[in-house]
């Protein structure tokens, strides 16, 4: 199994890339995992309180379960990939019966900051976009998508994710084999990763 992990800050675009990458290849040998489906289970504490929670810290995750999740996969056994809410701060009941596939990506901010996650991944990808068109990127999407307002978003942005991405996200860059540039779509760089799964498939 190949497995490849692309990080970079929120709104870079990296399940866009991700998407870019696995359209036209065939489902049964590609399969994506996102870090956001391990956020820790926070069904303990009141709606209130989790909308509270630093969610760019790397405590934030479950990385332990993402761990073991993964070494499943590399070991040929299917795992329940939790399924997460970004309107209710918390994993739902739901998941996703993920089986192993010749070559697993995993996206997400934080997956290069936990150095045994990182030993897994055979390639490191890290998605570059500048910092002000990520808030823009970002505030669109949370506002459509995510059912936040123009408060919420530019609140986390300056009490917890700028500050969090510049302590942990933005030095995982030097981690990655590949960085892509993204301030623009980049279709260049999404063939190459594309060829490179390609010959891995054989
Ligand atoms: N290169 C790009 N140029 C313009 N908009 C982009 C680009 N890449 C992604 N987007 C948009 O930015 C938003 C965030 O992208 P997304 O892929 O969700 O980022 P991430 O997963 O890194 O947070 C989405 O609405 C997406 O359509
Ligand atoms: N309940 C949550 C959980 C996370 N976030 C934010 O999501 C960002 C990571 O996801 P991307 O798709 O943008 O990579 C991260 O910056 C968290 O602040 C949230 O808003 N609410």
């Amino acid at each position: 199994m190949l497995v490849i992990g692309i990080a970079g800050g929120t709104g870079c675009g990296k399940t866009t890339v991700v998407n870019q990458i696995i359209n036209e290849l065939p489902d049964e040998e590609v399969g994506v995992i996102s870090q956001d489906s391990y956020y820790n289970d926070l069904s303990h504490l009141a709606f209130d309180e989790r909308t509270k929670t630093n969610f760019d810290h790397p405590r934030a995750i479950d990385f332990e379960l993402l761990c073991g999740h993964l070494q499943e996969l590399k070991n040929g056994n299917p795992i329940h990939q939790p399924v997460y809410s970004f309107v209710k701060h918390n994993r739902t009941k739901d998941s996703i019966l993920t089986h192993p596939r010749k070559v697993m990506i995993v996206e997400g901010i934080l997956i290069m900051t936990n150095p045994k996650i990182r030993e897994m991944f055979d390639i490191k990808i890290f998605v570059h976009a500048d910092s002000d068109e990520r808030l823009i990127r970002r505030l669109k999407r949370d506002i459509n998508e995510r059912g936040r307002d123009l408060n919420e978003v530019l609140t986390r942005y300056q009490n917890t994710l700028k500050p969090m991405h510049n302590q942990f996200i933005e030095p995982t860059k030097e981690y990655a084999d590949i960085i892509i540039p993204n301030n623009k779509y980049n279709t260049v760089a999404v063939d190459i990763v594309r060829t490179i799964i390609n010959e891995k498939l054989g």
